[in-house]
């Protein structure tokens, strides 16, 4: 196991043996005699895990205490101490509220061990939780199922190279914000990131639009004016719908991706460029290749690195984390009542098909912090059907279902305590912390 360090605060007599058993068992021990030892160790190094062993008759420390866990950040805390010290509200309360667990003396060194084994592991996977998060923020590309990781990686993966990149995905699945990621991730993050959608400007204007024009070029042109990929030099430059490029403009496109030069309209002398270029289509490309839509050497160039963003339907696992991102989102810009979504909202969002992928949940959950009238959502406030039938939804989302109201509903029942939660469920605590974290289950106390 990777983590096995840990800082041992030992106050009264119980805390040598308690060392020795721990360093018996392998563990690398910082022991500390006091509080304020403990917090000078802690200001300079971080522990996973945290023990406290409070011997048997020592008065319970008062805010020293408090101050110490709290400043352990990321640290699972566990406490040995006499049944005795239970009895103090405040220390109940604090090991309620912010310990992993507690045991009671006389010691049990193998069920300690035991326990302080899961909040090593409990410590890794947060760790490997928030590093995940992380990352996924970093991106800007929020997904916890494979597919988004593996999107995440291939993104790592090209960022690194200057090669052109063509990415496919249907519309509003996120593959302009998958074209900030790379920009975002390479050497050139520092330059411009410019976005042209090829099939929103007219065919008559789309060629000074890319590559600029002198003054005087055409009627109109009273000023030299740079093009889009002048202006993202040194940067990126994302070509959405680039198979609804004119033939001809085509043509201009692959002459700057050999020779890495523009030519302005209205120029005599061509200009160096050194922009790298993604590019995107909803559309096959190799389909658009062979019916003479799209110029095949022009398909090669830009299919260097090819990526492809899957339809938010074929990663539903995604579609929770998704819509309490969005959700987050919008409370975060203030103005609404709204806390959460009904159990009846997320069955009715795995039952839909998103045709319109990640863009149409932002937009449903954006319309349901409006419309709702209760703080949670319903079905009606995205605009979706209640999923009545639970065959409606296909055995991938009915199972993800059924996995999330079993969780929910035995936390509620046992008043949110995981332990118990845990028993009742008939998995470790180590599992329901997993499964919690995979359908973003807040816990609100242990
Ligand atoms: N994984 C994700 N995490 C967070 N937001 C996302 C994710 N994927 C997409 N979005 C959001 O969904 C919306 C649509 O994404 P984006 O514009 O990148 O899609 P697109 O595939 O480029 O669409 P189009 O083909 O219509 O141009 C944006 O608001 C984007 O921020």
């Amino acid at each position: 196991m990777a983590v096995r360090n840990i800082l041992c605060v030992g106050l009264g007599d119980d805390a040598g043996v308690v060392a020795s058993h721990l360093l018996a068992a392998g563990w690398e021990v910082e022991q500390a005699s006091d509080l304020p030892a403990a917090g000078r160790i802690q200001a300079h190094r971080h522990f996973p895990v945290s023990l406290l062993v409070l011997g048997a008759g020592h008065a319970v420390p008062d805010g020293a205490l408090e101050a110490c866990v709290k400043a352990s950040k990321g640290s699972e805390w566990v406490a040995v101490c006499d049944s005795q010290a239970l009895e103090t509200s405040e220390f109940r309360e604090l090991i309620l509220g912010f310990f992993f667990g507690y045991q009671t003396l006389p010691l049990d060194w193998p069920a300690l061990a035991l326990f302080l084994e899961h909040a090593a592991r409990r410590a890794t996977l947060r760790q490997r939780y928030y590093a995940q998060e992380h990352e996924a923020g970093a991106l800007g590309m929020v997904g916890r199922g494979s597919a988004i990781k593996r999107l995440r990686q291939q993104i790592r993966k090209v960022a690194a190279t200057a090669a052109p990149v063509l990415i496919a995905g249907e519309s509003g699945s996120g593959k302009e914000l998958a074209a900030q990621a790379i920009h975002r991730y390479s050497r050139r993050s520092d330059g411009p990131f410019i976005a042209v959608n090829c099939g929103a400007i007219s065919p008559s204007l789309i060629y000074s639009e890319l590559f600029g024009h002198e003054r005087g070029a055409f009627t109109g042109a009273s000023s030299q004016r740079n093009g889009f990929i002048e202006a993202a030099n040194n940067g990126t430059i994302f070509l959405d719908e680039i198979g609804d490029l004119p033939l001809e403009l085509q043509t201009s496109l692959l002459r700057f991706l050999q020779e890495k030069t523009i030519t302005r309209v209205g120029a005599v002398r061509s200009l160096a460029v050194d922009v790298r270029v993604v590019a995107a289509s909803h559309v096959d490309l190799a389909e658009a290749v062979a019916k003479g839509r799209f110029r095949e050497d022009l398909y090669y160039r830009l299919n260097v690195l090819p990526i492809e963003v899957p339809p938010l339907r074929s990663r539903m696992e995604d579609v929770p984390v998704l819509a309490e991102h969005f959700l987050r989102c919008c409370i975060g810009e203030g103005n609404t009542r709204v806390e959460g979504f009904r159990r009846q909202a997320i069955a009715a969002m795995l039952a839909h098909n998103w045709p319109g992928n990640v863009r149409e949940l932002h937009n449903r959950v954006r319309r349901a912090v409006v419309m709702a009238d209760q703080r949670l959502i319903g079905p009606a406030d995205l605009g979706l059907q209640a999923a009545e039938r639970i065959e409606v939804l296909g055995l991938d989302a009915a199972r993800t279902l059924a996995e999330r109201d079993a969780i929910c509903l035995t936390l509620t029942r046992v008043g949110r305590n995981v332990t118990l939660a845990a028993r009742e469920l008939g998995i470790s605590r180590m599992t329901l912390y997993r499964l919690m974290d995979k359908h973003s289950i807040v816990q609100c106390a242990e």
